[in-house]
């Protein structure tokens, strides 16, 4: 897997250097010491995290915490950083906003910013894959919620990543929409074995999608569970519901009481 590094070192305001690496051993993610200030605060404060080669990862936290300004870092979107952040060069990223150009047919969104000027069937490949070789020729505003984010996960995946980075891609679903669009990341992360990390405030999501959850506090990885379930999984599973409970304990978050119905 080809790599690369950015490392920055007490010197945020210059352009990070980025080297050609392998040393990853395999690794999808390796951060050391990563620190990110904005205005003298140190958001992302002497973070470590490895990721393997194929895991799924999903990354919890409170809002503000950090989630996303870790998320744009692993993607190479920011890189005003201290200390040294490895990813694979072929990563790809979909946010909870599409992110689609208006003005650009479906398939023409799906190629945007690929190198090597790709053929409409390398869009058709990846939009069949999302389900959506019907709207091939739509225009991105004719869509509906699913299906713009089924485009924009159709254009991370012709990049071919071997980490793919979302951030709250279902944040924006009705709750139908949602589960079925879980469902394909699942699917797809199971037959691309990328790594995956995924950002998210659901912790159910997180229970039925992630080999290990992160929850992220204080500028690090402040505590870490691992689901040791196959797939699919049922959120009834009494594992799956301790596992709630520790991770909404984290959180600090009361897991609400069963609902008590009286009858008079
Ligand atoms: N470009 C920026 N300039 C200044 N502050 C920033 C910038 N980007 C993020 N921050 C600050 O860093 C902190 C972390 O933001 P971030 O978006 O990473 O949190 P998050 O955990 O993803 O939050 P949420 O769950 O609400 O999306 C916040 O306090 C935010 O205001």
């Amino acid at each position: 897997m080809a790599t690369e590094l950015h490392r920055q070192v007490n010197s945020p305001e210059k352009e990070s250097g980025q080297e050609q690496e392998d040393g990853s051993g395999g690794a999808a993610v390796r951060v050391r010491s990563l620190t990110r200030s904005f205005d003298g605060r140190a958001v992302i404060d002497n973070l470590q995290l490895d990721v393997p080669a194929g895991e799924f990862v999903v990354l919890l936290g409170r809002s503000g915490c950090g989630k996303s300004t870790l998320l744009r870092v692993l993607a190479g979107l920011d890189r005003e950083i201290e200390g040294e952040v490895l990813v694979p060069r072929r990563k790809a990223v979909a946010f909870q906003a599409p992110r689609l150009m208006p003005w650009k047919r479906v398939w023409r969104n799906v190629l945007l910013g690929l190198p090597g000027r790709p053929g409409r069937a390398v869009a058709e490949r990846a939009l069949k894959e999302v389900g959506l070789d019907h709207r091939v020729d739509a225009w991105p505003k004719t869509l509906s919620g699913g299906e713009a984010q089924r485009a924009s996960l159709a254009r991370a995946l012709v990049r071919e990543p071997d980490l793919l980075l979302l951030d709250e891609p279902f944040g924006a679903l009705d709750a139908l929409t949602r589960i079925t669009a879980q469902q394909l990341v699942a699917e797809l992360w199971q037959r691309r074995g990328c790594a995956v990390l995924l950002v998210t405030h659901d912790v159910e999501e997180a229970l039925l999608l992630a080999d290990r959850v992160l929850v992220m506090d204080g500028g690090v990885i402040a505590h870490q569970v691992r689901v040791d379930r196959d797939r699919p999984r049922d959120i009834a599973d009494p594992l799956l519901a301790e596992l709630r409970t520790e991770l909404l304990d984290r959180l600090g978050v009361r897991a609400p009481e069963p609902a008590v119905h009286k009858v008079a």
